[in-house]
């Protein structure tokens, strides 16, 4: 039968999409991943600034998601920072697979190959990106993918699930409607967008592991990203 946006739906949309656009990370932050010079030690600050102002970033839109100011604030926080890492390799797999400014993407995947972040995460790291690559994913679907992870219910610590799961369906029951009325000719394509959010949960057990790494050998993180991360 014929897949219909409702009127509320399609405000919701408007919500999420104009959130999305609005919180951008500033220009002259990502302008800096082509004019830095090359190095491991540069690589990651410039990686570690990035990260920060994504993170900022991040808190605004999430605050933009109708209902999700008033959840508990304890939960607001489990949200946050349950999520963080995955809306933040979500985000920087948009840069992979939208087209950035000529140069932008080679010039990000040379700097994070060269962080300091070792072989056996980068491979994961760089298949995430390439699967999020082939889905040529619309603006709408990206913010609503990265709506849909930040409401995961069962984050660490999120005490009142039910209330979160009441703010995520709608954004799922939606996310599927415009699958189907973006990509009328992949059925499955659904099913792939959430698979990538699957993936996404590995890659943070991945991630955990690069931290420790990286601070092994000494690396200074920002007070924003050593609260979210809950490091040193
Ligand atoms: C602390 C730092 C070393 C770090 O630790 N783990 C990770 C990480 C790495 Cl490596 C990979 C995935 C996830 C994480 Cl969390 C990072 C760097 O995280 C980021 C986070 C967001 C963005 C957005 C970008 C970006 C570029 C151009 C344009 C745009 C744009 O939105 O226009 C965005 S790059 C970038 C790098």
């Amino acid at each position: 039968e014929k897949v219909e946006i409702t009127k509320e739906q399609e405000a919701l949309m408007k919500l999420i999409v104009d959130a999305y656009n609005k919180h951008q990370i500033p220009q002259d932050v990502t302008k800096k991943l082509l004019q830095e010079q090359y190095s491991t030690e540069e690589n990651f600050i410039l990686l570690t600034e990035i990260a920060t102002s994504q993170v900022q970033v991040l808190v605004e839109f999430t605050k933009n998601i109708p209902g999700f100011l008033s959840l508990d604030h304890e939960d607001q926080i489990a949200l946050l920072k349950g999520s963080a890492v995955e809306a933040m390799f979500l985000r920087s797999a948009q840069v992979f697979s939208r087209k950035m400014p000529i140069g932008h993407t080679e010039v990000l995947e040379e700097r994070i190959r060269k962080s300091g972040i070792s072989e056996e995460f980068i491979t994961p790291l760089f298949n995430f990106y390439k699967s999020v690559g082939e889905l040529h994913m619309s603006l709408e679907e990206q913010a609503l993918l990265t709506a849909v992870t930040i409401l995961t219910p069962d984050r660490p610590y999120v005490k009142d699930q039910q209330t979160v799961e009441l703010l995520q369906e709608p954004m799922v029951d939606l996310l599927k409607k415009l699958c189907v009325l973006q990509h009328p000719q992949e059925p499955q394509y659904f099913a792939r967008l959430l698979g990538r959010l699957t993936e996404l949960r590995t890659l943070n057990h991945y991630h955990a592991e690069m931290l420790t790494s990286w601070r092994v050998n000494d690396h200074k993180f920002t007070p924003l990203l050593c609260e979210i991360w809950d490091v040193q």
